[in-house]
């Protein structure tokens, strides 16, 4: 998608991530920007909106655990913006020892603010299409015994945007999805890590190799990420790692007799 013009909210625009997916994204001339966040860098904040006078940049406080929080979000926003074009998730928490918390932020978090979100973007209900990006994680591509917990929310992250990618839903909203998957990139996210996992190491070697693992710069996997909102197709579920893009070619396993009733159809 064409970023000139549009009106973008991200959820999770102050992490570490969130920050450098929003610098890369006032570089492209967007109309509107709406930062959904838990935490706000009110100094931050404030330097956007004075390098970016043609733009309006704003902050609304959200807790993604809390749909009423959600609801009024998007509902200033869109009074705000009159709508909204793109939609990225980037809200997230990596830490086994708060299972109820983990599911309810990377998995129902998403799964509310998408379906609150197509509310006004859904071309069937009045909306104009458009993009919703939902970030997931290697960990939501393949079983990962280190982060259980993380990684099966991850997982639900990665196949329910699928789901939602299916030609059939997306003829009726107009409104396309795409699952980011990134690799270790040099946040937060992942300091403290045996204090995160989903038992503690069980040997110095596991605790030796993960710090040892080369991540990607933060910087890199947000311009990954605001190339694939440039030119994915909708359905594309996109590895971002060590700084390169992989297209996933994930097969189709359903019966062919339901290829367009059940499952995305990648064609
Ligand atoms: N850093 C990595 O190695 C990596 C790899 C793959 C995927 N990811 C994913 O990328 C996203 C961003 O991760 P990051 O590394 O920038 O982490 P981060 O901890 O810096 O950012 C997490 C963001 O989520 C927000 N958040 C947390 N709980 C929230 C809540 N209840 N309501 C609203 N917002 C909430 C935080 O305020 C913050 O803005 C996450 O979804 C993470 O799972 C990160
Ligand atoms: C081994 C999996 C690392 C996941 C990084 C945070 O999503």
């Amino acid at each position: 998608m064409d970023l000139e013009g549009k009106n973008v909210v991200y959820l999770g625009g102050f992490g570490g991530i969130g920050k450098k997916c929003v610098q890369e994204l006032l570089k492209k001339q967007i109309k509107g920007l709406a930062i959904f966040d838990l935490i706000v860098d009110d100094d931050l904040l404030a330097e956007w909106k004075k390098q970016n006078p043609d733009t309006e940049v704003f902050y609304q406080k959200v807790d993604i655990t809390q749909k009423s929080d959600i609801d009024a979000a998007y509902k200033a926003t869109a009074e705000k913006l009159g709508h909204f074009d793109v939609v990225v998730k980037g809200s997230g928490l990596l830490d086994d020892r708060l299972i109820e918390l983990t599911i309810q932020i990377n998995l129902v978090g998403v799964i509310n603010t998408t379906l609150t979100a197509l509310e006004y973007m859904d071309k069937s209900n009045g909306g104009r299409g458009g993009l919703i990006v939902n970030i997931s994680s290697v960990a939501g591509l393949q079983p990962t015994p280190l982060m259980a917990i993380y990684s099966t929310s991850k997982t639900g992250v990665t196949t329910f945007t699928r789901a939602m990618a299916s030609p059939i839903h997306y003829a009726h909203s107009g409104v396309g999805f795409i699952t980011i998957c990134p690799g270790f990139t040099n946040t937060g996210i992942l300091k403290d890590i045996d204090k995160k996992t989903t038992f503690p190491f069980y040997e110095t070697r596991m605790r030796t190799v993960f710090s040892k693992v080369k991540g990607q710069t933060v910087e890199v996997c947000a311009r990954n990420i605001v190339h694939a909102i440039e030119t994915a197709q909708n359905g594309s579920v996109l590895m971002l790692e060590l700084g390169e893009i992989h297209e996933l070619d994930i097969p189709n396993l359903c019966n062919p007799q339901l290829d367009d009733c059940v499952f995305v159809c990648l064609s």
